[in-house]
């Protein structure tokens, strides 16, 4: 990575239509501070399908050169073919000139046959196989209901093809209360499948408390990892309820107190190979947040480079971004490292307030408020 203080000519961050509360004015004087990093890639994203696609798949196309495009579309993504098809509306989706690559992945079931996984792993799009606990999060409903029960044939059929678990890590008993599940998760699935299945690639999905950090930085690396998005390296719970119930700041897992925060921000900024960006940027329609019964997901795709540089930033770690960023992701997937670079330049500017499109609007993750670090687009 190269540090430097040269200010280079760089475009405005092209956003679509966009609503600004006011001028985008940089308050920075003197001479800009300027991070050159590899491509980095987003190891866990919702891309959606339809209209929403069209609209969101621009923003991580701008910045990110590959993205694990996560499968729980209604009806979810459960088969190589269906993968193949919805990559294929991706690549449709994104700007003409854009290297942009969608890494697909399969929606594991109670009834997945091993046979599928041997298909995705011949079609060379297919990178990872998803579960969701059946009820635990967002389009989940046709996820395992009984994972030692119904899958471990295909679980066993993901080790012999090397193919990477990526685990939205909750358990969805009803009596086990919200903020504990991620830990009874690892104690009651996780650790007993490490133990049975020790070569099964896991990667631990948007982890939120230091109990996953610790179970993360105890797994063998190469076999056990985890994506980390912004919000759970700069929100604790305390935004879900600042000043009035705040429904952008809700996802699943649900933000943990500040301790676990702390946690997940020492562990990425301590330059371990086992933690790497995955932003779990999940776009639901401001209607379909704002409303009696929200739905969980934060919509960061645009702004999330500027959030991970200002949580290694503050931790004084700006030296360990790029390896989080771009380095240990492919790493840990097996795949090459992008030869591509991109540009953030240190000048504050203005988070829209929404994104409008012709179906709707959707509000990012820190709405309005001001960031320092933009990434630059050539
Ligand atoms: N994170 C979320 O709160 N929501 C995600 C699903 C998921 O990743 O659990 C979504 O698809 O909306
Ligand atoms: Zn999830
Ligand atoms: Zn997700």
């Amino acid at each position: 990575m190269i540090l430097t203080t040269l200010v280079l000519p760089t475009k405005a961050l092209k956003f679509s239509s966009v609503k600004f509360e006011g001028a985008t004015k940089s308050k920075y004087r003197g001479p800009k501070m300027e991070l050159t990093l590899t491509q980095p890639d987003d190891w866990h994203l919702h891309l959606r399908d339809g209209d929403l696609l069209k609209g969101v798949a621009p923003h991580s196309a701008n910045h990110f050169g590959r993205a694990i495009v996560m499968p729980n579309l209604k009806p979810p993504i459960t088969t190589t073919a269906a993968a193949i098809a919805y990559r294929d509306s991706i690549l449709k989706a994104v700007p003409a000139d854009s290297n942009f690559t969608p890494l697909m992945t399969l929606y594991l079931t109670d009834t997945t046959k091993p046979e599928e996984i041997k298909l995705a792993r011949q079609s060379g799009v297919v990178f990872a196989v998803k579960l969701y606990p059946a009820g635990a999060t967002t389009n989940s409903q046709d996820g395992v209901t009984d994972l030692f029960g119904n899958c471990l044939p295909v679980l066993e059929e993901m080790v012999e093809q090397n193919m990477p678990l990526l685990v939205h890590g909750e358990v969805t008993d009803p009596d086990i209360d919200v903020f504990d599940r991620e830990k009874v998760f690892i104690d009651t699935i996780l650790q007993p499948l490490i133990q049975r299945l020790p070569r099964l690639k896991v990667v631990m999905e948007h982890i939120t408390t230091m109990d996953a950090v610790r179970f993360v930085e105890s797994g063998k690396e190469g076999y056990l990892a985890a994506t980390v998005t912004p919000q759970h390296l700069l929100l604790s719970r305390n935004a879900l309820f600042q000043g009035g119930l705040q429904p952008h700041n809700y996802c699943l897992p649900v933000l943990k107190r500040d301790i676990h925060r702390q946690a997940i921000v020492s562990a990425v900024t301590s330059g371990s190979k086992k933690f790497f960006l995955g932003t779990d940027s999940a776009p639901h329609e401001r209607r379909k947040k704002e409303c009696p019964c929200g739905c969980a997901g934060i919509y960061s795709a645009p702004i999330a480079l500027s959030l991970y540089a200002k949580v290694f930033d503050e931790a004084g770690a700006l030296d360990k971004l790029e390896a989080f960023t771009s380095f240990n992701g492919p790493d840990f997937y097996g795949l090459p490292r992008n030869t591509t670079k991109i540009k953030l330049k240190k000048d504050s500017w203005k988070v829209p307030l929404s994104f409008s499109f012709p179906f709707g609007d959707i509000v990012p993750m820190f709405a309005g408020e001001t960031l320092e670090w933009q990434p630059c687009l050539s």
